[in-house]
């Protein structure tokens, strides 16, 4: 009988991230390698470069991937996992491409991923699986020899996840003024991404409607706002709403924004809203702009109270729930039985990507999946 720390067959964990600018410098070069091909209009670009000017050039996505890495190295030891730890992103440096150089040339063959995107979609799931693909042709070109590569299920419904976010939701309603808190809405938030996107996302049968990448969603923020009403008492009223919008206007993304919805509110007479990001891993520009500085400039102009709760960062529990995650994962590879942990009502995602699910507008090879051209 392996033991319960045993993660073989796997012999190494890659973080695989968006990756951000380190200084001025870097800014219009990162946000060409982030929309290269995407057709998103210059002016979008200009404007989402002022976001990261404004922050000295820099993005904070770094210093929490650093962070998260920390968090999980300690966790292992203290666990007794022995697994090394690397990190590779999309669209900057530390590139995937050179870490999973890296990982070969350290020996290692059987590669488990992280992403930093706990949802089904093509930006959080599908692409960085394209994005390996690449990474692995690039190896195939210069003679080395290729690892396998699978990815952790979604983890959007996690407890490691779940949990941290609900008890900075209870956090951020206290910090309201009391007479504003008992009737204080809930804004959970996410990317919002185009209707044809999230209505493909996911396994192929559960396309449509807003497809998984919706029904994840709002199920988490189902958990999280019965959580919040266990332990405070108050069934605060919640909507699903969403953020950073690019590309074309004629195109439709999923609405209603989150600071035409501050609005609505204050119009509705709702006297105070928490703003509770449950789409992102961390508090990265998307957070720090369009939530800590528009979304709350826009409540300022209102006279509207609101806070914006924490995402999970490098909180302890989401660590161990990768390590849980990696041993169930493990476990399953081995042929072993698990029982996954989930909260909610869908269940545990998939282990194994299914063929079609998440795709792009084109088609593009795509490792770690049912359709992967690697073995
Ligand atoms: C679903 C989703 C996530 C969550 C899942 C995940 O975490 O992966 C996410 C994360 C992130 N998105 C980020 C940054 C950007 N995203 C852009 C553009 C886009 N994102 C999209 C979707 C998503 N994006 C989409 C459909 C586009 C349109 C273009 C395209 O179809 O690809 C652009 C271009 C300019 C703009 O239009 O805003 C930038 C600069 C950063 C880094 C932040 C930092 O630096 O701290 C992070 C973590
Ligand atoms: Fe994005």
């Amino acid at each position: 009988m392996p033991e319960a720390r045993d993660a073989s067959p796997y012999d190494a964990l890659l973080l695989l991230s968006f990756g951000g600018p380190e200084g001025p410098d870097d800014v219009v070069p990162f946000l060409e390698n982030v929309t290269r091909g995407r057709g998103i209009p210059k002016e979008r670009l200009k404007e989402v470069g002022q976001h990261y000017f404004r922050f000295g050039g820099v993005s904070p996505i770094n210093e929490h991937n650093r962070a998260l890495l920390t968090a999980l190295r300690k966790d292992f030891a203290e666990h007794g996992l022995d697994l090394p730890v690397y990190w590779g992103n999309r669209n900057w440096a530390p590139y995937l491409t050179d870490t999973l150089r890296e990982m070969v040339n350290a020996g290692h063959r059987r590669i488990l991923t992280l992403a930093t995107s706990a949802y089904a979609s093509y930006s959080g799931c599908r692409q960085y699986r394209e994005n390996l693909a690449d990474a692995l042709a690039t190896l195939e070109a210069e003679g080395l020899e290729l690892p396998r590569i699978d990815k952790l299920r979604h983890y959007f419904n996690h407890p490691g996840f779940v949990e941290p976010m609900a008890e900075g939701l209870v956090k951020s309603l206290a910090d309201l003024p009391e007479e504003v808190r008992a009737a204080a809405h809930i804004a959970f938030t996410t990317h919002s991404v185009p209707h044809t996107t999230a209505d493909t996302s996911g396994p192929v049968e559960g396309h449509g409607d807003g497809g998984a990448y919706l029904r994840q969603h709002l199920d988490v923020a189902r958990v999280i706002a019965e959580t919040v009403r266990e332990k405070t008492g108050v069934d605060h009223p919640w909507q699903l709403v969403y953020q950073s919008r690019s590309g074309a206007p004629h195109i439709p993304w999923l609405e209603p924004d989150i600071c035409d919805h501050l609005e609505r509110l204050h119009d509705a007479g709702v006297p105070a809203v928490v703003m509770a990001p449950i789409g992102f891993v961390s508090d990265h520009m998307e957070v720090l702009y369009d939530l800590d500085t528009e979304a709350t400039a826009k409540a300022g102009e209102l006279g509207l109270p609101v806070r914006r709760s924490a995402t999970v960062g490098d909180d302890p529990r989401f660590a161990a729930a990768v390590r849980d995650l990696i041993l169930e994962r493990a476990a399953v590879e081995r042929g072993q039985q698990v029982t996954p942990c989930a909260l909610g009502s869908l269940g545990p995602s998939h282990q194994v990507c299914p063929v079609g699910c998440c795709p792009g507008r084109t088609p593009k090879p795509a490792a770690a999946g049912a359709d992967s051209p690697y073995a």
